[in-house]
């Protein structure tokens, strides 16, 4: 089974990336004849092998034509929608752009179709993404089910944007490796390490985050940035392998998170939704709370939430300041989860978006997105329950 590690520990860029899937073996000839396909071009990339801190990695020089176009996420679509792409490159490209476009969303406080993408959305950010997507389609690793992200370092520092100066790590980052569940690591650079690009790139393809993987390494890469700091490697390093059976015995991937319960009986009601908000946005991969009678005969609720090791602090900090809880249970549990993808279909005219999860290449559960089901309904008026069988439906035979 195909598997991937990351090691974002000194920070990650798209050029980084795309060198290091290029160092491991990708092709290059086939990123190239892809970004052909993009009607923005010509945009070039050449690799050439440097040396950084002692270590030999590969640069990657991403060239574009001059734009000062200000594109937003329609505009991205529009060009990866037009472009000739493998189907599964074009699904990962937009899926990068649409995480770059609900953090910018969040960070800049407007709607995510209202978001204007500055440097991200240039071409040498549309030329990484989707030679990213290229590289990782050239070593048969889109849909494998084992794709590990280390704990990322992010920097320190101050950077100069198009927003003019923004703290390091910027806000786009903060916001995609939060949502991402992502691990971070402190890191003695003052230096933006990872960019919003990699970010949304790492957040897209992991399956999982943390240490290697069980696995049989068959190729390395080193990918280097274009900065050669003096205090530390400026590279991004990519295991690729085949997984073995203990990280994951068939087609889900396998991560190691902690649970955290807390039995609570005076909390008052009302305050539950935002107590949860709060545990996702502390890093929580998943926060729920479960019905129990107490003592005295009391209903209460175990609040229960998974979250990786590096975040299981923060977590514990929101249970106990936004809590009534003295107390809390922490547990090692693996998560399994299937692979998964996502497809659009049309019913009657309408798109709608379905989650499908994979077992050993077959759909086993096929969940249309229920506001996409409901908008369909409602412009043919039909109903939603029939909206969403014909969408699953669809989904399962697609
Ligand atoms: O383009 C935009 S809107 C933008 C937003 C942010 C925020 O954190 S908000 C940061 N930046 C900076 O742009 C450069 C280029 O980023 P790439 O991901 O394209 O390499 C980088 O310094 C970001 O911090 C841009
Ligand atoms: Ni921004």
């Amino acid at each position: 089974m195909r598997a991937l590690w990351v090691d974002a520990g000194n920070g990650a860029a798209g050029d980084m990336l795309l060198a290091a899937l290029l160092d491991a073996g990708a092709d290059l000839e086939a990123v190239r004849s892809g970004l052909r396909g993009l009607a923005v071009g010509p945009l070039e990339v050449d690799a050439a092998p440097v040396r950084r801190h002692g270590l030999r990695a590969l640069h990657a020089d991403v060239r574009v034509p001059p734009d000062d176009v200000s594109r937003n996420l329609a505009d991205v679509t529009a060009v990866l929608s037009a472009a000739e792409l493998p189907e599964e490159v074009r699904a990962f490209a937009l899926a990068v752009f649409e995480r770059l476009a609900r953090a910018e969303a969040r960070v800049h406080g407007v709607d995510v179709s209202r978001i204007h993408f500055h440097e991200v959305g240039a071409l040498d950010a549309i030329a990484d993404v989707t030679g990213c997507a290229l590289a990782l389609h050239s070593l048969d690793l889109l849909d494998a089910p084992v794709r590990v992200v280390s704990p990322v370092a992010a920097g320190s520092g101050v950077v100069r944007a198009a927003h003019g100066p923004l703290p390091v790590p910027v806000p786009a980052v903060l916001e995609l490796l939060t949502e991402a569940g992502a691990p971070l690591r402190s890191h003695p650079a003052s230096m933006e390490l990872c960019t919003p690009t990699g970010a949304a790139l790492l957040a897209t393809l992991a399956t999982g985050w943390g240490p290697m993987p069980d696995c049989t390494p068959t190729a390395v890469g080193m990918g280097a940035g274009t900065a050669d700091p003096e205090g530390h490697p400026n590279v991004v390093r990519v295991v690729v392998g085949s997984a073995s059976s203990s990280s994951s015995s068939a087609d889900w991937a396998s991560a190691e998170l902690h649970r955290v319960d807390s039995t609570i009986d005076d909390l008052d009601p009302r305050l539950w939704p935002d107590v949860l908000d709060e545990l996702r946005t502390a890093g929580a991969a998943d926060a729920w709370c479960s019905p129990a009678l107490m003592r005295k005969g009391r209903p209460g609720q175990v609040l229960s939430v998974l979250v990786e090791p590096s975040r299981l602090d923060a977590v514990c900090r929101v249970v106990f300041e936004r809590t009534t809880s003295l107390g809390v249970r922490v547990s090692s549990v693996e998560r399994r989860s299937l692979r998964r993808d996502r497809v659009e279909v049309d019913v009657g005219g309408a798109v709608v978006g379905v989650k499908r999860g994979l077992l050993d290449g077959r759909v086993v559960t096929a969940q249309p997105e229920y506001d996409e089901a409901r908008a369909a309904a409602l412009a043919s008026g039909r109903p939603v329950h029939e909206v969403l069988n014909e969408a699953r439906t669809l989904a399962s035979e697609s």
